[in-house]
C-alpha cells in the first residue's frame, strides 16, 4: 500500500503522545500531575506512562510504571552499576518487553486523548540512549507523538545557562525529528516573558550578552545566529505546574502541534518505513536466492561422479581436490586470473560457480560446460 493510500484512508481517532522531557528538577512529574488533574477535570483522563525507573514515589497513579517490571535498586546490585548505569540497564531491560507495552497502550488508545509519558531526570539516558530512541520511534511510529521539553524557568535567567538549555533542546529536536514545545515551567516563580524576547528578538538578546564581556560571549553571540532558524520552528508555551496558569495554553499547543505531525512528519515516518519495508524484502529475496544457490551446489557435489567436462587445466575438481581446497586458494587463483575474466566467468561466479572457473585457456570448452551446467540445473531442479 502506498504512503498516499495510507495516509487518505479513513483512520480512526488517536491519542496524541506527550513525550514529558527534561532536566533533573524541571518540574516534569509535578507537570505530568498537573495535565492529569486537568485532564480529568475535563472528563478525557489520560493513559499514563511511566519510564523513569528511580522515581521514589508518583504524584499520580501510571496505567504503566517502569517500577512494576523492573526493580531499578536489583539491578544496581546485580550488575554492579552506579545510578545512571542502572537507570540506563532499566530502560533497556524495559525496552525489551515494549512491544507488550505497546499492545496495553493500544487496547485502550480508541477510549483516551492524550498518553503522557514521564521520563527519567537524567535527560541523557532517555534521549542519547538506544532504548529510548526505540521507545520514541515506536510511539511516533503508531501514535501522534510531541515533545514537551520542559524548562525550570527561574534557572535560565542568565544568557548562559539559557543557551545551553536551547541547544540541548536543539539536539533533542534533531534526534527526534518530532514537533517540539518548549514549555517554561514554574513561571509562579519567574515569568518567561524574557525568553520570548530574547527569541524573537535578537536584539534583545545581543543586549543581554554585552553585560558579559567573557570570550563566552562572543561564542553565544554567533550560536545565537544559528538557533535564531532554530527558534522559528518552535512553540513555546509559559506554564506553573503549581498553579496551573498556562495549562490551556499548552493543551493549545499540543493541538497545533498534532497538526504539525499529521502534516509534515507522519508522511515522512510512513515513507521511512515503507523503505524499511522494501530493503526487508530484497534481503530475504537475496537470502532465498543464495539458499537456491547453495541447493544447488549441494546438487552438483552429490552428482560429482558425473563426468565434468573440463580440461586437464582444471583437473583440480578432481574427487580429493574438491575436498581439500581451502577458500584462500580459491581467491589465490582469482588473482591469477585477473584480467582474463569473462563475462561467462563472471556469471558462473554470479551463479556461485567460481569453484571451477574456466580459464581462458579452456574457452573452447564453454559450450560443453554450459551443457554441463544445464544438466546439473535440471537434476537440481529435480
Ligand atoms: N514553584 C514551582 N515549583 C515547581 C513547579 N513545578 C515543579 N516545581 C518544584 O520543582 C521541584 C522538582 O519537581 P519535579 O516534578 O520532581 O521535577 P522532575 O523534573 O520530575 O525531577 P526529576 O524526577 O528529578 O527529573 C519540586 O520541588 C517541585 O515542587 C512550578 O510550576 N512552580
Amino acid at each position: 500500500m502506498s504512503s498516499s493510500e495510507t495516509s487518505s484512508a479513513p483512520t480512526e481517532k488517536q491519542p496524541t503522545t506527550i513525550l514529558c522531557i527534561g532536566m533533573a528538577g524541571s518540574g516534569k512529574t509535578t507537570l505530568m500531575q498537573r495535565l492529569n488533574a486537568d485532564l480529568h477535570a475535563k472528563k478525557t483522563p489520560p493513559y499514563i506512562l511511566n519510564l523513569d525507573p528511580a522515581v521514589s514515589s508518583l504524584p499520580f497513579t501510571a496505567n504503566i510504571d517502569i517500577r512494576d517490571t523492573v526493580n531499578y535498586k536489583e539491578v544496581m546490585k546485580q550488575y554492579n552499576l552506579g545510578p545512571n548505569g542502572g537507570i540506563l540497564t532499566s530502560l533497556n531491560l524495559f525496552t525489551t518487553k515494549f512491544d507488550q507495552v505497546l499492545k496495553f497502550v493500544d487496547k485502550r488508545a480508541g477510549s483516551v486523548d492524550h498518553i503522557l509519558v514521564d521520563t527519567p531526570g537524567q535527560i541523557e539516558i532517555f534521549t542519547w540512549s538506544a532504548s529510548g530512541a526505540i521507545i520514541t520511534d515506536t510511539l511516533a511510529a503508531t501514535y501522534p507523538t510531541v515533545v514537551a521539553y520542559i524548562i525550570d524557568t527561574p534557572r535560565t535567567t542568565s544568557p548562559a545557562t539559557f543557551m545551553s538549555n536551547m541547544l540541548y533542546a536543539c539536539s533533542i529536536l534533531y534526534k527526534t525529528k518530532l514537533p517540539f514545545i518548549l514549555v517554561f515551567n514554574k513561571t509562579d516563580v519567574v515569568s518567561h516573558s524574557f525568553a520570548v524576547d530574547w527569541m524573537t528578538d535578537f536584539e534583545s538578546f545581543q543586549q543581554a550578552l554585552q553585560q558579559d564581556a567573557t570570550y563566552m560571549s562572543s561564542l553565544m553571540n554567533s550560536m545565537s545566529l544559528v538557533l535564531d532558524e532554530f527558534y522559528s520552528h518552535l512553540k513555546v508555551v509559559g506554564v506553573s505546574a503549581v498553579t496551573g496558569e498556562g495549562i490551556d495554553d499548552f493543551f493549545e499547543a499540543v493541538k497545533a502541534a498534532t497538526k504539525e505531525y499529521e502534516t509534515e512528519y507522519k508522511p515522512e515516518i510512513e515513507r521511512l518505513i515503507q523503505e524499511k519495508a522494501s530493503q526487508h524484502i530484497q534481503e530475504k529475496e537475496e537470502q532465498h536466492r543464495q539458499q537456491q544457490l547453495s541447493k544447488l551446489m549441494n546438487d552438483m557435489k552429490v552428482s560429482k561422479g558425473t563426468e565434468v567436462p573440463l580440461d586437464s587445466g582444471s583437473k583440480r575438481m578432481e574427487d580429493e581436490q574438491w575436498e581439500e581446497e581451502d577458500e584462500e586458494e580459491y581467491e589465490n587463483e582469482d588473482e591469477d586470473d585477473e584480467g582474463e575474466e569473462t563475462d561467462d566467468e563472471q556469471e558462473n561466479t554470479l551463479l556461485g560457480a567460481s569453484r571451477f572457473p574456466p580459464s581462458s585457456s579452456q574457452q573452447q570448452n564453454d559450450a560443453k560446460f554450459k551443457a554441463w551446467l544445464n544438466q546439473a540445473n535440471e537434476s537440481s531442479m529435480n
